[in-house]
């Protein structure tokens, strides 16, 4: 079974962006307080409508309704593209997140992962441009972001152009399965406790699906630990809910914040255990980037070597888990070989 979790309500901020340009002082101020201080915020008046939401997420439904073998055909790559199912294992439960997923890139990387129109028309067309919608959107944080930090205006949006070839971005369709309400005493986990390794993610989800949580506490980013008191992240429809991912907090010398969230794996009551959509951009820059931060805290790394550290980093985290697992699971097994009991992996 999983841990019933202790939970403290912490004010997530709603950011307007109602008329940018005249208020971009203030909006910056309140993004730069949201990210010292939570890591996470939503934003409002961000200029993409609901029916546009609710068009992508029809989109993302389709796909998803398509047989496995006709998604086989569009598998995920080291590229970071494509489609997996059940194969997620995050470094905190161990376990793989009981989910499937479908990246999408911009670039070339897509060239076959694209699922072939014979299946899904306009799919292509729609979601590359909903990823050019939500691009825009990131390009106004971003030149907040740059201002709060002492950059100039368009520093971030330079080293995310979409139209090079090695930008990371990635739009991520999940679709999270529907799971048995009665306890069989599996721990099913959703999206296993993380904090995103890119600059900055917008999620989009769906009112009623619930299940975000966020944990925040984190002082420096090659630290990996985490509290254990969780807040609810209550939705309005629209919203887009914002987290500042690693990359930005060692660019911005540890002072925004990438918090660590999940999506539970509901165990209690009140819990969602439906089936749960949600869409998540991950802004990345190109992989020659150069990172560093104002008061140069840490040496410069290019996009492509952060990338490839935090990986390093997630799988040594990664390796101890599993073998702590394996460890319990064989304590388990000498106390009581008979009962098969399986070692429940707490998020
Ligand atoms: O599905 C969600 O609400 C969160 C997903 C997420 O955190 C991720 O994919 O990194
Ligand atoms: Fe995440």
């Amino acid at each position: 079974m999983a841990a019933k979790t202790t939970y403290r309500e912490r004010a997530i901020p709603r950011i307007s962006l109602s008329d940018f340009e005249n208020n971009i002082d203030a909006i910056t101020a309140q993004l730069c307080d949201a990210s010292e201080n939570v890591g996470f915020f939503s934003i409002v008046d961000h200029g993409i409508s609901i029916q546009e939401i609710e068009d992508m997420f029809a989109q993302s439904q389709s796909f998803f309704a398509l047989p496995d073998d006709v998604k086989a055909t569009v598998p995920w790559s080291p590229n970071n593209v494509g489609w997996e199912k059940n194969s997620q294992i995050r470094p905190s439960t161990g376990a793989p997140d009981t989910k499937e997923s479908y990246q999408l890139q911009f670039g070339s990387y897509m060239n076959d992962t694209w699922i072939s129109p014979s299946h899904l028309p306009e799919f292509k067309e729609k979601s590359l441009a909903f990823m050019n919608r939500v691009r825009q959107v990131s390009e106004l944080l971003m030149i907040c972001f740059a201002r709060g930090l002492g950059f100039p205006d368009d520093y971030f949006i330079k080293l995310h152009d979409v139209s090079r070839e090695n930008v990371q971005s990635v739009l991520r369709l999940l679709h999270y399965f529907e799971l048995p309400e009665v306890s069989d005493g599996k721990v099913y986990h959703r999206a296993g406790a993380h904090a995103d390794w890119g600059f900055l993610t917008l999620l989009f989800q769906r009112e009623g699906q619930s299940g975000l949580e966020i944990c925040p506490g984190r002082e420096v980013v090659t630290e990996f630990a985490q509290g254990d008191t969780w807040s609810k992240v209550h939705l309005e429809a629209g919203d887009i809910v914002c987290n500042i991912g690693d990359l930005l907090m060692s660019w911005s010398d540890d002072r925004f914040k990438s918090t660590f969230h999940r999506v539970k794996a509901p165990c209690e009551p009140g819990d969602y255990f439906g089936p749960r959509y949600s869409m998540a951009y991950f802004n990345q820059p190109c992989s020659d980037a150069v990172i560093q931060g104002p008061k140069k805290k840490y040496p410069p790394v290019t996009g492509a070597e952060f990338t490839a550290s935090a990986m390093k980093r997630n799988f040594a985290v990664l390796a101890a888990k599993r073998q702590q697992l394996e460890e319990e699971d064989l304590k388990a097994k000498s106390i009581a070989p008979t009962t098969g009991t399986s070692v429940a992996a707490g998020a």
